[in-house]
């Protein structure tokens, strides 16, 4: 595993190394002592799948409040998306900035976004799938989200939106006061 930290601190683009012969391929996808090298410690409490049918749809952008913040790891295992992560972390000096990088199947890349950071991702392909690890369980009622055309982050989305869910087109958009996730409470 190849772990490359990105603008972001502490998020990491991560590559897998396949082995392949006549059958295929073999690949790790965890490893608890290559994690401990960029500080991961914490054990995955969730394993979520989701599958979007439809080339343009946007789901996001999510993340969970405090004491409910989680440490996420996302793999596309089926198609492609433009994953993108927005840094909510109060006082970061990359606040409100994203990284975005095309996740897909053929090129196994995971992403790995630390807590205190918001999550979404557009298909590039009908038929995508992705596998999520979590650190924190679901907890409905800590469920934060901004705005997929948030003015304030300008996430330039290569396709035209073609399927987005009520809850995401009813997210508000961000104020002038938002100071981010005081990450002391986690
Ligand atoms: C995220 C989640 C949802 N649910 C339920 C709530 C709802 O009824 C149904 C669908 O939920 P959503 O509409 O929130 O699904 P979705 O919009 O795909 O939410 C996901 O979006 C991406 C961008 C992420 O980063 C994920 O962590 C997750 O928030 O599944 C769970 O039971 N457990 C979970 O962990």
């Amino acid at each position: 595993m190849i772990f490359e930290e990105t603008p972001l601190k502490n998020s990491y683009v991560i590559s897998l190394q396949s082995f392949s012969d006549n059958r295929g391929w073999f690949t790790r996808t965890f490893c608890k002592k290559d994690f401990e090298k960029i500080g991961h410690s914490e054990e995955w409490v969730q394993l979520n799948h989701s599958f979007t049918v439809t080339k343009g749809a946007i789901r996001g952008m999510h993340f969970q409040y405090p004491p409910h913040s989680e440490i996420k790891m996302v793999r596309c295992i089926s198609g492609g998306v433009l994953d993108v992560i927005v840094d909510i972390r109060k006082g970061s000096p990359t606040f409100l900035q994203h990284f975005s990088i095309e996740l897909s199947a053929i090129n196994k890349k995971m992403l790995y976004i630390p807590k205190g950071f918001a999550h979404g991702f557009q298909t590039l392909s009908d038929n995508c799938e992705l596998i999520y690890h979590h650190t924190m369980y679901y907890e409905k009622n800590s469920e934060g989200a901004l705005r997929y055309d948030e003015p304030l982050l300008s996430i330039k989305w290569p396709l035209e939106p073609t399927d987005i869910s009520e809850r995401d087109l009813n997210h508000q958009y961000l104020t002038r006061s938002f100071e981010g996730i005081d990450l002391i409470l986690s």
